[in-house]
Formats: C-alpha cells, sequence, structure tokens
C-alpha cells in the first residue's frame, strides 16, 4: 500500500486524549431493560439514517447537508462527525480532523443504542477513520450502508488522504449496497482514467463494481456542456441512466451529499434501490430549481435550500396528505357535454357522484371557458373536501392551482409529470394515462402518484383512442410500481371482469358515461360501487 503526503489542505491532528470535558462513561442500555421503552404502548418506527461524514461551516454540505435532507424526507438524521471543516461559498480554508478514538465512541454510542437502519458515509479523510467504521459496522451491522466517497470538494480542495483509496476499494466498498462517486472520484480511484462520456461513466461503474458494492451510481453532475444532468446506475448486469434537466444556477454546493443521504433516507423507509435513486435524484433537481436564484455568500458556489417545500405554497409539511391509492376504486370523471345533455351542472353531477360513492373525482372539462370553468372547479372543491373525496383536473394546471385542487391528471400529449409536479409542488396527485410500460416507466421517473390505463374496452368519450383490451391493461399493470386505475368504456356490465383480473396495483376504475351519461347519476355510481365492492369481497 503506498501512503503519500497528504495534500497541504489537511492538517492531520493525533488521536489524542479524548476530552478533558468528557463525562464518566455511562454503559449503553439494551432495549429489553430500558424502563421508558417497557411502558410505550405502541411503537411507531422512524427511519433512521446515520451520517459519518464531515461539518461543513456553511452549511451547504457535509453533515449538515445530509441532516437537511433526511429531514426532508422525513427520516430521523443522527450524525458521527469525522472533521470540522472551515468552508464558504469560495471554497475549503481549513480542516481539523476529529481524533479517531472520539469517531470509535460516537459509532457506538449511536449504534449500540439507537435502531439505525441505514449508514451513509461522506468525507471520510484518513485510512484509519475507514478502518473503525469498518470494524463498528461488523460489530453493529445494519440494513444497508451508503458510501459517497468524498474526496474532492466541488470547490477542487482535497477532503481526503490519498492513502483512503486503498480503504475505499479493499475494506469499505465491499460491504456497501452502493457507491456514489461523481466523474472526478470515479477516476482518482481507478486510477485517474479520463471520463469524459456516458460511455466512459458505464465503464467506471462496471469497474467500481468490480470493488465488491451492490451498485453502483457514476454522479454527471460535473461533467460539462450537456443540458441533461446525467447519472449512470449499474447493478452488475445492467445499466440504468438516470436523466434530469440540468439546472443553470451557482447553488450547486452539497448536490453530491443530498443525494447519497436521500438515497439512505429512502432506503430507511423501505424503497428498492433503483427507486431510491430516482426519488434521491428528483429531489436533488427540485431543490436547485427552488433555489436557483437564492443568494448566500459571495464565492462562486452557494447551498442551494433543502427545505424549499416548506415554501410551497398553500402546502407546507404538516398539511401535506400522503396519496391513497385506494383512492383510485370508483373513480368518477366528468364530462360537460353529457352533463349538458341531461341539464345537471358540473356541482350537481360531483355531488351525486360523491352521494353514489365515488372515491376521487376529476373534472374533465374540454369545452368550457377557463373563467366558468374556475367557478365550477372551486364549488366542487368545496363539496369533495367536505365528503374526503380528492378532486383532480384534467390537464389544466392553472386551474388545479387556482382553485387548490387535490391535483392534475394528464396524457401523454399534455405536459410532463415532471413539469406538473414543478408547478404543484410535492403533496399534490398527479395521474397519467399510459398505454405502454415506457409510458408507465417514464410516468414512474417523472413523479406520478398513478397510471390510468386504457381504453380496456371500446369507447366513443374519447376519439381515436385504440383500445388495448385486458392484455394491454395487464401489460402495463405488471410493468409498473405504481398504483394503476383502468378506464375506457367501463360500465356496469363489465366493470366486475376488470377487478376480477386482480392485479396487485390495479387498484380500480375510472368511469366517465356510464355515470355522468344518465339522468340519475347517483344511482348510476351507487349500482357500480356495489358491483365493485362485491368483487373485491370475493378476491
Ligand atoms: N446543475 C444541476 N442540475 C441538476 N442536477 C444536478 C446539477 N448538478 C448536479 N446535479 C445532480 O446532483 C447529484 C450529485 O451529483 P454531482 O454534483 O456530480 O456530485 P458531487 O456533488 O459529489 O460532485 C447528481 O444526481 C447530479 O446529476
Ligand atoms: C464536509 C464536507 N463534506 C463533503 C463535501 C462535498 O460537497 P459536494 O456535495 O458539493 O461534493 C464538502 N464540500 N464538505
Ligand atoms: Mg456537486
Amino acid at each position: 500500500m503506498s501512503c503519500a503526503p497528504p495534500p497541504p489542505i489537511l492538517r492531520l491532528h493525533p488521536p489524542s486524549s479524548i476530552s478533558p470535558f468528557s463525562s464518566p462513561r455511562r454503559p449503553h442500555l439494551s432495549p429489553r431493560t430500558c424502563p421508558w421503552r417497557l411502558a410505550a404502548a405502541r411503537e411507531m418506527p422512524w427511519p433512521h439514517v446515520l451520517t459519518v461524514a464531515g461539518s461543513d461551516s456553511s452549511a451547504g454540505a457535509g453533515i449538515q447537508a445530509d441532516v437537511k435532507a433526511c429531514a426532508a424526507l422525513g427520516a430521523y438524521c443522527s450524525s458521527v462527525i469525522t472533521a470540522v471543516t472551515a468552508q464558504n461559498t469560495a471554497g475549503v480554508q481549513g480542516v481539523h480532523l476529529v481524533p479517531e478514538e472520539l469517531i470509535r465512541e460516537q459509532l457506538q454510542s449511536v449504534l449500540s443504542d439507537m435502531s439505525v437502519d441505514v449508514v451513509k458515509t461522506g468525507m471520510l479523510p484518513s485510512a484509519g477513520i475507514i478502518k473503525i467504521l469498518c470494524e463498528s459496522l461488523q460489530k453493529f451491522p445494519v440494513k444497508a450502508l451508503v458510501v459517497d466517497p468524498v474526496m474532492v470538494s466541488t470547490s477542487g480542495d482535497s477532503l481526503s488522504d490519498p492513502s483512503t483509496l486503498t480503504y475505499y476499494r479493499d475494506g469499505l466498498f465491499a460491504m456497501a449496497d452502493i457507491v456514489t462517486p461523481n466523474v472526478k472520484e470515479a477516476s482518482k480511484l481507478l486510477g485517474g482514467v479520463s471520463l469524459h462520456t456516458i460511455a466512459d461513466m458505464r465503464d467506471a461503474a462496471e469497474s467500481i463494481y468490480k470493488f465488491g458494492p451492490r451498485y453502483v451510481l457514476v454522479k454527471g453532475g460535473d461533467m460539462p456542456d450537456s443540458s441533461e444532468a446525467i447519472d449512470v446506475f449499474y447493478d452488475g448486469k445492467e445499466f440504468v441512466e438516470f436523466r434530469g434537466h440540468r439546472i443553470k444556477t451557482r447553488n450547486t454546493h452539497g448536490t453530491g451529499c443530498t443525494l447519497a443521504s436521500s438515497i439512505a433516507a429512502e432506503l430507511a423507509k423501505g424503497s428498492s434501490m433503483l427507486n431510491a435513486v430516482q426519488v434521491a435524484k428528483n429531489f436533488v433537481e427540485s431543490a436547485l430549481h427552488h433555489s436557483k436564484d437564492l443568494v448566500i455568500g459571495n464565492g462562486p458556489q452557494g447551498p442551494f435550500d433543502h427545505l424549499f417545500r416548506l415554501k410551497c405554497p398553500p402546502y407546507n409539511i404538516g398539511s401535506q396528505q400522503r396519496f391513497n391509492p385506494d383512492s383510485l376504486f370508483l373513480y368518477a370523471v366528468t364530462d360537460s357535454r353529457m352533463n349538458k345533455r341531461w341539464g345537471h351542472s358540473i356541482e350537481d353531477a360531483v355531488k351525486a357522484a360523491i352521494e353514489g360513492g365515488a372515491t376521487i373525482v376529476q373534472l374533465r372539462e374540454k369545452d368550457i371557458e377557463s373563467r366558468p370553468f374556475l367557478e365550477a372547479a372551486k364549488a366542487c372543491m368545496e363539496i369533495c373536501r367536505s365528503s374526503g373525496v380528492p378532486l383532480l383536473i384534467n390537464d389544466r394546471v392553472d386551474i388545479a392551482l387556482a382553485c387548490n385542487a387535490d391535483g392534475v391528471h394528464v396524457g401523454q400529449s399534455d405536459i410532463s409529470a415532471r413539469e406538473v409536479r414543478e408547478l404543484l409542488g410535492p403533496g399534490k396527485i398527479i395521474g397519467v394515462s399510459c398505454k405502454t410500460p415506457a409510458q408507465a416507466e417514464q410516468a414512474w421517473r417523472d413523479g406520478a402518484d398513478y397510471l390510468g390505463c386504457g381504453g380496456v374496452f371500446p369507447t366513443t368519450t374519447k376519439a381515436n383512442n385504440p383500445t388495448l383490451g385486458f392484455e394491454g391493461l395487464k401489460a402495463v399493470c405488471l410493468a409498473s410500481k405504481l398504483p394503476v386505475v383502468a378506464i375506457g368504456g367501463i360500465n356496469a356490465t363489465n366493470a366486475g371482469s376488470v377487478m376480477e383480473l386482480d392485479f396487485p396495483n390495479l387498484k380500480g376504475v375510472a368511469v366517465v358515461s356510464a355515470l355522468f351519461d344518465r339522468e340519475c347519476v347517483s344511482s348510476e355510481t351507487r349500482n357500480l360501487r356495489s358491483i365493485l365492492a362485491s368483487v373485491r369481497c370475493l378476491a
């Protein structure tokens, strides 16, 4: 093992005495002997990420970024601090390593007591620290290990001793579930190969995979001249390219730390790796987008706002309701021509559908002027809110925003779910009409909450709408992780056969004419609901 002298910015301090102020050591409590634990009537799990990383005085990266990212995504984040850095928006001015024995002590304190789900690593500045971490993880195994091999800050300053390379490659990587180098770090890990193209990133991911992690993500945030920010994921067999818009902003300090801790938070919440990476990538992109014009500091690289969701009016974290896929059970979609034919106002039609047992409503008003549409949408919102039924608007993000609807449903030729998410914020429901597995995959990547799949049967409601049949519906359901609602020509005669398909993510049926092209909307809805319920009970 070669041990070159550390770069000048590192001032290594010997692990001297731990602290003259430290109190007498307390014993580690066992959960079985803990009195307040025994007294708790019902334990609520709290996804827990432990970050082992350096402190960044500018709070854009390092421990501070990790804590904010985990908090934003709903995970608890404890922290073992490996180094204290003096940083600002101009770069890194100083680094002071925490004594190794105190790092061991911090690891022991947290891991022995606090039910950590996932460990995420950031700045591990010395080989000795990596060795201590490996030993601690062997003693206290966790569900997943996310290794962000931080070596150089985005400003170009060195954050680790070169001797760590060997310890990463031969020790920590083999224990890792995912390793997330940026292109410069991937190059260092591979002896200085140059990475300029996606093909180079793929080769690098394949080579790093050989060091033993289960997955590798080579991040392309620093790849020049691209309108997209592309990260390359490798699972040992296949590559997945995670593509996002490249946000034009100076505020990219801490993107790597944030991505890795967001992956860790999602894993702690129970996500699959692919899903965790996608959520993390979307989170970084949204945070950069919302922070792109913020100004803090005078240097070239500023921090971004991890808690941007708190500022997304009118939704704050406290009022965010998670989308319940079961609400797709009986999905009523309005149609103004049908309402006109039967002399129903939109409000009356919605009220009647809810009376009959519709579990979610969508206003699909293709030929109505914006102003009367908004008035009707506001009235429908009141009706829906008082009955606890979500109300979505078809296509019209402006109307949805203006009436504070619960979400939007878009088709393949409308603006993408990703753009709708940017406009509506994270708390809203977004549905996408999909006919193929590829469209379903794209909708999931764009952050949609559910898919509308059809036409399952021939329909006259929508012109030029090819019929997919059960086979097409099956292909989309099997290919997708998202909940699906079947649509197109569904009525009281055939709804039962759709529900009998019983695919786990097929949550319900969406109906237009069989509810609204009728005189008595409430009794048609009631009838359909009892048909669906009888199939569900038999299933
Ligand atoms: N300007 C940007 N716009 C959108 N995404 C970005 C931007 N810069 C970085 N990212 C994303 O942030 C994440 C961290 O990547 P990167 O910045 O390459 O890591 P690091 O901070 O370790 O250098 C990646 O998902 C990357 O694609
Ligand atoms: C303490 C600390 N840890 C990590 C980074 C990397 O920052 P980035 O995420 O921008 O690569 C940093 N600048 N400081
Ligand atoms: Mg970065």
